[in-house]
Parts: structure tokens; C-alpha cells; sequence
């Protein structure tokens, strides 16, 4: 569901900022410190409940104000836009509304505006730990399996359970055993969709790559967590004693990580800065068209495109982000690097940034 209308309150150096963005590309461009990223940053708020930027959430909202805001209308196919709103106060609360409703979680916002975002801290996805690896997993087989969430937020339950219980010392392989069986079920639930995903999404990764750069030859491999030969049930079986050891669940899904593999060894020991980051775009792009050839459109957030890529690496990312039909929100400090002959066909608009002021270029206003 594209952005329709995006209204930014008190995000960062963004007082208020109010804007119709393209259902197709918009480029954002102004000084460092100018307020590009926050833009970013708002719609990655409204999508996740959280910055990409910060964990702390007072970091973002406008020094001296009590809350931010970001309001948006977005598009659906058949019927009036969907008026979607988060508000985020300074002692943490946060309210969330879509139709004018309060809705029960930001979950429901990811449901309804799936954003990928592409930026130069994207790299983590390579050199990051596991972690980075499984939620960029967990992101996909969010939005691809309906009953993942449930399954995954039962199994994070039962490991969190049974690792305070693991923690306290006093317990037996015998009383383990009968906390086990959930954790197990959902386990192999949680793994059977994240293996079935990581096969969906390989061929179109590799795709992508051959677009980006057809000499970069890169494989992915999925480890489950544990032993691939065993069941889950085995593993934490044949685990215990050690998990009794070590007060905590040594094996399973919460150990998975997704391995990118070049030629001659890890990505990330063999692959230059710029290939790395035409890796970790791959992948997000990738992610991206497996959900939209499932009907379910999504806004890519590029921010600082240039950054480590040449001209024509640069060029070959922007033709491919065109022909995704996505919205796409690129920000750049200067326009000889979004300098890219987008096609005629193609709703193009360019706005600047000033001091935390959008407005449609002249560039945007002589092409709409
Ligand atoms: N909580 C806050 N309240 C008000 N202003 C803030 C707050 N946090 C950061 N700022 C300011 O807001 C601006 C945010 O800039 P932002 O990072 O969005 O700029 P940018 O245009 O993306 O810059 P760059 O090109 O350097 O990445 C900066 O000038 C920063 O000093």
C-alpha cells in the first residue's frame, strides 16, 4: 500500500512537514544535517514502531516537544485511502490508529505498510551477528506466512520460559522434559516457514545479483540452528544436560542464521565494500519482489544511495528499483549522484531539503 499523503510532526528537525509523495519515485535531496534521513526515519517509525537509527526513542522526537507524530493515508486498490497514525510521547508510550481506530499493536502497521530499507548501516545485515540475519528472515516470512507470528511469538514464550528456568539452577533433565514438548511443536514450526522462505527467496536473490553484477557469484545457505540431520526434538533432547550446564537453550531456532557464501569463503572476508553492499541490496530487493509478485506492494527507504557504489553500479540499482513498480524514497546530499534517467513513464518527483523544509524542486514542479 503506497503513501498516499505523509504528514511528519516533531521528528528530529522535522517540525512539521507535510507532503504528497509519488506512487513511484521520490528523490530527497539537501545539505548533511538537512533532515533527509528523518523523513526516512518517520516511515520506517509508522512501519516498525521503532527508528532504524536508534533504539532509544527519545533521540528522535523533537528536543522540548512531548510526542512525535507521523500521519499517512494509504492507497488501496479498491476504495478510499486508509488513515494510519502513530504517536510516540516521551515516557515511551505509544498509540497507534489505523481508520481512526486504536489498534492493538504496531504489528498491525507492518501488516499494512511493509518498508525495506536500503542504507549505508545495511552492511550490518553481512558483518552483523546472527541476530541482524534471523530478523531479516523473520521480516520475510512475516509477510509471506499468516500463521508465522503466532507460531514465533508462542516459541519465543516457551524459550524465554525455559531459560529462566535453566537460569535459577534447580531443575532436573526429568522436569525439563515436560516444558519441552511446546517448545519443540512451535520450534519446528517457526523453522519448517523460515526453510521454506529462505528456498522461495533464493532464486530471486540470485536473480537480482546476476542484474546488479552478473560476475559476483554468491550462494545462501540456511542453518537451522542445530544439527540439519536431526529433528528439533532430538537435538534439545540429547541437549539437555548440556543446557542444564550452561543455564541456558544452547540449540534450536533461536541459534538460525542465513550464511552468504562467495566462491572462495564468506562474503564478508572476500567481497570489496562496494560488492558487499550489492550483496546486502540484492537480498533487500530480492525480499521486495517475492512480496510484491504475492500482491502485496511495499516502499523501499534508500538512504545515501552513492555511498560506496560507482556510477554504474549506482545506475544498475536505480533501474532495477524502477522496474520494481514500488514507491521508493532515495535521499542524496547532492543531484549529480540520483542523476539517473529514470523513464519517461515513470512519476518522477524531486524535492529538496532545507533546515527540516520540504518542498518539490523546481526539478519536480517542471516534470508533474
Ligand atoms: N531530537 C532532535 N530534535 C531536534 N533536532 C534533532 C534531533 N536529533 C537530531 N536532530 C537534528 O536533526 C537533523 C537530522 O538530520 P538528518 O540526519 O535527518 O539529516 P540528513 O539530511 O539525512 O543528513 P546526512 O546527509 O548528514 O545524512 C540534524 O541537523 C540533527 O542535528
Amino acid at each position: 500500500m503506497p503513501l498516499v499523503c505523509l504528514d511528519i510532526s516533531h521528528v528530529r528537525n522535522l517540525s512539521s512537514v507535510r507532503f504528497e509523495p509519488s506512487p513511484q519515485v521520490n528523490v530527497i535531496i539537501g545539505e548533511n544535517g538537512s533532515g533527509k534521513t528523518s523523513v526516512l526515519e518517520a516511515i520506517h517509525l509508522l512501519s516498525f514502531g521503532r527508528s532504524f537509527r536508534s533504539h532509544k526513542h527519545k533521540t528522535y522526537i523533537q528536543h522540548e516537544t512531548e510526542h512525535c507524530l507521523v500521519f499517512a493515508q494509504l492507497h488501496q486498490d479498491q476504495g478510499n485511502p486508509v488513515p494510519v497514525g502513530l504517536q510516540r510521547h516521551r515516557d515511551g508510550q505509544i498509540e497507534v490508529r489505523i481508520q481512526g481506530q486504536r489498534a492493538q499493536s504496531v504489528v498491525e502497521l507492518a501488516e499494512r505498510l511493509p518498508v525495506q530499507l536500503i542504507n549505508p548501516d545495511a552492511f550490518r545485515l553481512l558483518e552483523g551477528s546472527p541476530s541482524v540475519r534471523r530478523q531479516f528472515i523473520d521480516w520475510g516470512v512475516f509477510h509471506f506466512d499468516s500463521e508465522f507470528i503466532r507460531a514465533w511469538r508462542g516459541w519465543q514464550k516457551a524459550l524465554k520460559q525455559r531459560n529462566t528456568l535453566l537460569r535459577r539452577g534447580k531443575i532436573s533433565a526429568s522436569l525439563l522434559a515436560a516444558f519441552d514438548q511446546e517448545l519443540i511443536r512451535l520450534g519446528e514450526q517457526v523453522n519448517t516457514s523460515r526453510k521454506a522462505y529462505v528456498e522461495r527467496l533464493t532464486p530471486y536473490f540470485l536473480k537480482v545479483l546476476s542484474l546488479l553484477n552478473e560476475d559476483l557469484k554468491v550462494s545462501l545457505q540456511f542453518f537451522q540452528g542445530w544439527d540439519s540431520q536431526k529433528s528439533l526434538e532430538a537435538a534439545v533432547v540429547a541437549g539437555r544436560e548440556r543446557d542444564i550446564e550452561l543455564g541456558y537453550t544452547h540449540t534450536g531456532p533461536q541459534r538460525a542464521d542465513l550464511r552468504v557464501k562467495a566462491e572462495t569463503g564468506d562474503a564478508l572476508d572476500t567481497l570489496s565494500r562496494g560488492q558487499q553492499k550489492l550483496v546486502v541490496s540484492a537480498l533487500k530487493i530480492a525480499q521486495g519482489q517475492l512480496l510484491i509478485d504475492m500482491g502485496r506492494p511495499l516502499v523501499f527507504l534508500v538512504d545515501d544511495l552513492p555511498a560506496e557504489l560507482d556510477a554504474n553500479h549506482r545506475q544498475k540499482l536505480c533501474r532495477l528499483l524502477e522496474s520494481l513498480e514500488s514507491q521508493i524514497f532515495i535521499t542524496s546530499v547532492g543531484p549529480d549522484t540520483t542523476d539517473f534517467a529514470w523513464a519517461d513513464t515513470t512519476d518522477v518527483r524531486h524535492f529538496s531539503m532545507n533546515n527540516g523544509e520540504l518542498s518539490l524542486s523546481s526539478k519536480g514542479l517542471q516534470e508533474s
